[in-house]
């Protein structure tokens, strides 16, 4: 099943080509002090983001990047997908493929958000974005949102070897370079630090359900009916295990060129836990240990990402 297509693969291929050209100054601009890629986002489009008008009906994914936003994106989409089948309605959930939208809330065009008015229910939609940038709507309306998060270092290992296989990000000569960047929030999207201490203020709402990047490798089985569940998705036993069939590492990343073309290449890279182990080095380990500790610790999505499991050798 083409999840994403045509649309998804043109964006990245245009960004990819500009990316190209580009000196590391021009990759990020700055929008209320959070940087994002000069080749998707734009201070016009967060201006015509605030009119966005969310339903209660939304399908909404918010995770930092590098945190399985595609993954767990895929699975929403295909739970959505094979329910509206089920309904006799080949009309929604797959936003992209069938609306011709771009995916990630934040990226597209200023007119975006009008058409997606006229999008039919169930809408998927996946942020990058932290509550206070998010339009309003979304938290008035009580669109269900299912925010994702992974562990800390894993997400860094991921960040680093993409900033350096992508052209629209800047790279990094070394590790420690990145690492500095990713500790002090200079990275697209802003800080993983900021981003769970923000998104934590949310995690006892009825409407957002967390879940982690790690339970989920640990049973996507699991993971795949808490998600229908929380979104009211009534799949049978034997639709479950076809979702979780299809979002496979593997699968995914055999499905690529056809879902995200060239940039699957560079997205589907281990799609494991704890290759961070293969690039921190004992101070790094320390300082991470350290600011988690102070900002995240005694949080309730610090304690979900079960930080001595799967940061602490
Ligand atoms: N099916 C499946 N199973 C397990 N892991 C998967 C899967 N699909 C993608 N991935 C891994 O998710 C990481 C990319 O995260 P994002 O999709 O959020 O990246 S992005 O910010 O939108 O570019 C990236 O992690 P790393 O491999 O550690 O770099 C992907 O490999």
């Amino acid at each position: 099943m083409a999840q994403h297509s045509k649309k998804f693969i043109e964006v990245l291929d245009k960004a990819m080509a500009e990316g190209e050209k580009m000196t590391r100054e021009e990759k990020l601009f700055t929008y209320k002090g959070i940087a994002y890629p000069t080749t998707v986002c734009s201070p016009e489009i967060f201006k015509a983001l605030e009119s966005f008008k969310a339903r209660s009906d939304d399908v909404i994914l918010a995770g930092y990047p590098k945190s399985g936003t595609n993954w767990v994106g895929h699975i929403l989409t295909d739970l959505v997908t094979t329910t509206a089948k089920n309904d006799g309605d080949e009309t929604n959930g797959s936003n992209d493929e069938q609306q011709g939208e771009f995916p990630y809330l934040e990226i597209g065009d200023v007119d975006k958000y009008q058409r997606m008015e006229k999008m039919p229910s169930r809408r998927v939609i996946f942020t990058h974005l932290i509550p206070p940038n998010l339009p309003v709507s979304v938290f008035k309306n009580k669109a269900k949102v299912l925010l994702l998060i992974r562990n800390p270092k894993d997400v860094a290992t991921s960040f680093y070897h993409f900033s350096n296989s992508l052209s629209p990000l800047p790279s990094y000569e070394t590790f420690d370079e990145f690492f500095t960047a990713f500790m002090t929030g200079q990275m697209p999207w802003g800080s993983y630090f900021d981003y769970i201490f923000e998104w934590n203020k949310h995690a006892a709402d009825e409407n957002v359900m967390t879940i982690t990047y790690e339970e989920l490798k640990e049973n996507r089985a699991s993971g795949v009916k808490r998600i229908a569940e929380f979104f009211d998705l009534p799949l049978t036993e034997e639709e479950i295990q076809g979702v979780v069939k299809r979002s496979s590492f593997q699968a995914m990343k055999d499905n690529s060129q056809e879902s995200h073309g060239a940039f699957g290449q560079t997205l589907f890279r281990k799609g494991d836990v704890s290759d961070w182990k293969n690039l921190f080095n004992e101070d790094q380990n320390q300082e991470m240990d350290k600011t988690f500790e102070e900002r995240l610790a005694g949080s309730q999505l610090g304690a979900k990402l079960k930080y001595d499991t799967y940061c602490k050798a």
